[in-house]
C-alpha cells in the first residue's frame, strides 16, 4: 500500500492506495498536531511500501513525522515547493516559501487543465493561477473559514455553516449573531474568490479552468456564479504526478480527478468584473 498524507493546519488527511490496482482503499483525517500514532492515527504502517507527504505544518511536526515513517517504511517521500517542475515554473521569488499544498495543488490542476486557477480552501482559503504556458504567476491568501468565525470571538466559533443548507438563504442578512456571522463569512470568502478570479484573468487576458478543493469547498463551490469543478484529492493528484508510483501514475493518471473544467468566456468574466465595478 502507498500511505499519502496531507498534513494542513487543521486537519492531517490521509489516504491508502492500493500499488497494484491504483485503487483508494481507505481514507481519513485526525486534527493536526504535534505527533502521529500509527495504528490510531493512521492505518498500521505493516501494509504501507512507501508513504507521500504533503506538509504545512511546523517543521518539528514534519521532522517527527518523517523519522517515525522512516523506522517502519521503506521509502518516504516528502514534496517541496521547487522553481519549477512538470511544466509549471513557479512564481515565488523564492519558490521554496510557497505552501508545499500550493505548489501541489497548481501542479495538479496544470495537469488535468493546461492553465488553472487552483483554489483551496482550508484554513486558509488560498488562490493560485497558472497559465497556459506553465506560468505560475502567484496567489492571494485569505483567511478561511473557519479562522474568520475565530477572529470574530463572539461566542459562534462552534456553529458551522450547514453544508447542505441553501446557498441563497446564506446571501441574505442574518438575523442572529450566528447568522450574521457565518452570512458574512460567507460573503467574504466567495465573493474574494470570484473577484480574485475575475481580476486576474482579465489581467492576463486568458479565462482559466477554475478548481476547487480543501475542507470548505463545497460549501464555498455552492456561492460561486463562475463555472468551476470541486476537486477534493487535488493535493494528493500533485503527490502522485511528483513521485508517480502505480502504472496508473506512470501513465500520468490521477486518482479521482475530475474531468478537465470548461473556462467560461473570457466576455462573460469581463462583464461581471465591469459590473462589479460599476456598483
Ligand atoms: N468534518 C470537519 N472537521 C473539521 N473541519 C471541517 C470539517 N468539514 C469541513 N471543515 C472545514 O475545513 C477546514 C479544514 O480544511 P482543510 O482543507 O483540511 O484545511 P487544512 O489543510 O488547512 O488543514 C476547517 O477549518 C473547517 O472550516
Ligand atoms: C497558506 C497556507 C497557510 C495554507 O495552508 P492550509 O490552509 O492548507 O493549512 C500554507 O500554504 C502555507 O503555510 N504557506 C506558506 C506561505 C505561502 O504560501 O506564501
Ligand atoms: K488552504
Amino acid at each position: 500500500m502507498i500511505l499519502d498524507l496531507d498534513i494542513g493546519n487543521t486537519l492531517s488527511k490521509w489516504r491508502l492506495k492500493e500499488v497494484e490496482s491504483s485503487e483508494i482503499r481507505s481514507r481519513g483525517a485526525v486534527w493536526t498536531r504535534e505527533e502521529w500514532r500509527p495504528g490510531a492515527d493512521i492505518p498500521d504502517l505493516d501494509v504501507v511500501e512507501a508513504v507521500r507527504i504533503s506538509s504545512v505544518a511546523r517543521r518539528e511536526v514534519l521532522e517527527e513525522t518523517v523519522a517515525l515513517l522512516r523506522r517502519c517504511v521503506p521509502r518516504v517521500y516528502v514534496a517541496r515547493s521547487t522553481r519549477q517542475a512538470l511544466g509549471v515554473t513557479n512564481g515565488y521569488d523564492q519558490p521554496w516559501q510557497l505552501g508545499v499544498d500550493r505548489w501541489l495543488g497548481a501542479l495538479a490542476g496544470y495537469q488535468l487543465a493546461g492553465g488553472c486557477c487552483a483554489v483551496d480552501c482550508g484554513s486558509a482559503i488560498t488562490v493560485d493561477f497558472v497559465l497556459p504556458g506553465g506560468s505560475h504567476v502567484g496567489g492571494y491568501i485569505v483567511p478561511g473559514l473557519r479562522l474568520m468565525k475565530e477572529s470574530l470571538k463572539l461566542g459562534t466559533r462552534n456553529v458551522a455553516i450547514d453544508p447542505e443548507g441553501e446557498a441563497d438563504t446564506l446571501l441574505t442578512p442574518g438575523r442572529s449573531t450566528v447568522d450574521a456571522v457565518n452570512h458574512g463569512i460567507y460573503m467574504a470568502a466567495t465573493s474574494a474568490v470570484q473577484r480574485i478570479y475575475s481580476e486576474v484573468c482579465d489581467q492576463y487576458g486568458v479565462a482559466l479552468p477554475l478548481l476547487l478543493t480543501g475542507g470548505d469547498a463545497r460549501v464555498v463551490s455552492r456561492g460561486m456564479p463562475a463555472a468551476h469543478v470541486v476537486w477534493p484529492d487535488m493535493v494528493y493528484g500533485g503527490l502522485e504526478i511528483c513521485f508517480p508510483l502505480t502504472r496508473a501514475e506512470r501513465a500520468g493518471r490521477m486518482s479521482g480527478a475530475p474531468s478537465a473544467p470548461q473556462a467560461p468566456a473570457l466576455e462573460k468574466v469581463r462583464a461581471g468584473l465591469a459590473f462589479t465595478s460599476l456598483l
